[in-house]
């Protein structure tokens, strides 16, 4: 987790203070972005629960967010992620439960007075302003009276020149920080997905919010530009340090800028750890599957009794394993399997191996390229063996259980070889 370092941050005057105020709030909001970083929140949900009609959309949704954290919500297409966003950036009532900030409850507050801010996958810019008034726009709306506002006639109400000259000089510096200094004159149709989305987000930062949400802010931009950006926004949550929480389908956007991952199913969240801990220690059979490219190996009971020559008790289903559990040097000690090679796929530095059992199960393999070329494959078969303890086993209810053998009372991989074959 990133703790913050920062300072409490000064809670804007009251309006009422306005006129002797304004520019000191500015000038702070300045200094903001250039020195000192601002303040993060730490953010609670509390048993959110969501429906609509008779569909329970979230069924006790309970999570915490520290403050300065990189939270991801992961899951399949439909699963609530963006649901659970949007209530908490106020943007839609939940069912049940509560939505605590720093300790508060903020369930009755509308969107802006929440200190969140959110980035959309649309990026949800205003296509008749340029990028300088879009970026100024919650700047403009929360320092200027609605006549100041005005495209025109604002110019004239008086006494507002220096909150503009600040405005101005706070979007310049914040859209220096995302790389479109060069871009404020030009309208959101003349920009690239890319530049849009750091539109979007220098729009966000500007608003100096204590927590940001994103919901799959990088999903329109292609391959490439997506793994720029990827790193832009973990650079830009170092910086910042306010506690982001990033919605994705994408699993792998997940587990590479997260501290902290919360995976979601049917509208709960079945587990919450670190993007290691998330791949090495799954509770659940689901979380497997869905974390980790290629995916897990998942084998019957059954077939696993005839690989170890042991059987298993009925509280276990499933045993699975990742693909670099495979280990292809002969004589390798572990369990023994022997597989017909399907076909490989070579990736640079490594090599995925695609076998089927004698069950038919199919099983993915991923060892170093070099490694394969000194590989014997006869007759379209090959013997790989798997270490006990890089097996995980899973209960009827896909939850996680304990191992139901030990590797001492393991058979040699020798024998187990002839007992599979
Ligand atoms: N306004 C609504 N009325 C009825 N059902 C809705 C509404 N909004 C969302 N849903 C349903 O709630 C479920 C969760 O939607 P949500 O958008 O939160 O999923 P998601 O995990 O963000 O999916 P995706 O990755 O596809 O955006 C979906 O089945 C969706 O159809």
């Amino acid at each position: 987790m990133i703790q913050t370092k920062r300072q409490t941050r000064q809670r804007p005057a009251r309006p009422g203070w306005a006129g002797v105020c304004l520019a000191r709030r500015l000038v702070g909001r300045l200094t903001k972005h250039t020195g000192e970083p601002s303040v993060s929140a730490k953010v609670e949900l509390e048993n959110i629960e969501k429906s609509y009609g008779a569909t329970q959309t979230l069924r006790s949704a309970s999570l915490t967010i520290e403050a300065g954290e990189f939270m991801t919500l992961v899951g399949p297409s439909g699963c609530g992620k963006s649901t659970l966003l949007r209530i908490m950036a106020g943007l839609q009532p939940q069912s049940a439960g509560e939505i605590r900030i720093d300790g508060t409850s903020v369930d009755h507050l509308r969107p802006r007075e929440r200190d969140i801010a959110m980035v959309f996958q649309s990026y949800a810019l205003y296509p008749h302003m340029s990028v300088e008034q879009n970026i100024g726009t919650p700047l403009r709306i929360r320092r200027l009276p609605t006549a100041a506002r005005l495209p025109v006639l604002g110019r004239l109400v008086p006494g507002q020149r220096t909150a503009r000259r600040q405005i101005q000089e706070a979007v310049r510096e914040v859209a220096d920080q995302v790389e479109i200094g060069h871009l404020l004159p030009r309208k959101p149709a003349a920009l690239s997905g890319g530049q849009r989305q750091r539109v979007a987000l220098a729009r966000a930062i500007i608003r100096n919010p204590k927590v940001f949400l994103m919901d799959e802010p990088l999903s329109n931009l292609d391959a490439r530009l997506r793994v720029t950006m990827r790193g832009e926004i973990t650079s830009l949550h170092r910086r910042l340090g306010a506690t982001f929480i990033y919605v994705t389908h994408d699993q792998t956007e997940a587990m590479t800028m997260s501290d902290r991952v919360a995976v979601m199913m049917d509208g709960e969240i079945v587990q919450c750890a670190s993007p290691q801990e998330l791949y090495t220690n799954p509770q659940d059979l689901r979380v497997a599957r869905f974390i980790g490219s290629p995916e897990i190996n998942v084998v019957s009971t059954e077939e696993t009794a005839r690989w170890t020559g042991q059987p298993l008790p009925d509280s276990i289903a499933h045993i699975a394993f990742r693909p670099e559990a495979l280990d292809f040097t002969p004589k390798s000690a572990g369990i023994g399997v022997d597989a017909r090679l399907l076909r490989h796929e070579l990736l640079g530095h490594d090599v995925l191996v695609f076998l089927q059992t004698d069950q038919g199960t199919e099983i993915t393999g991923r060892i170093p390229a070099a490694q394969w070329s000194g590989l014997a494959v006869a007759d379209g078969r090959i013997a790989f063996t798997l270490r006990p303890e890089a097996l995980l086993a899973f209960a009827p209810s896909g939850k996680r259980a304990p191992l139901p053998f030990s590797p001492d009372g393991m058979m040699p991989a020798d024998r187990m070889l002839s007992h599979a074959s």
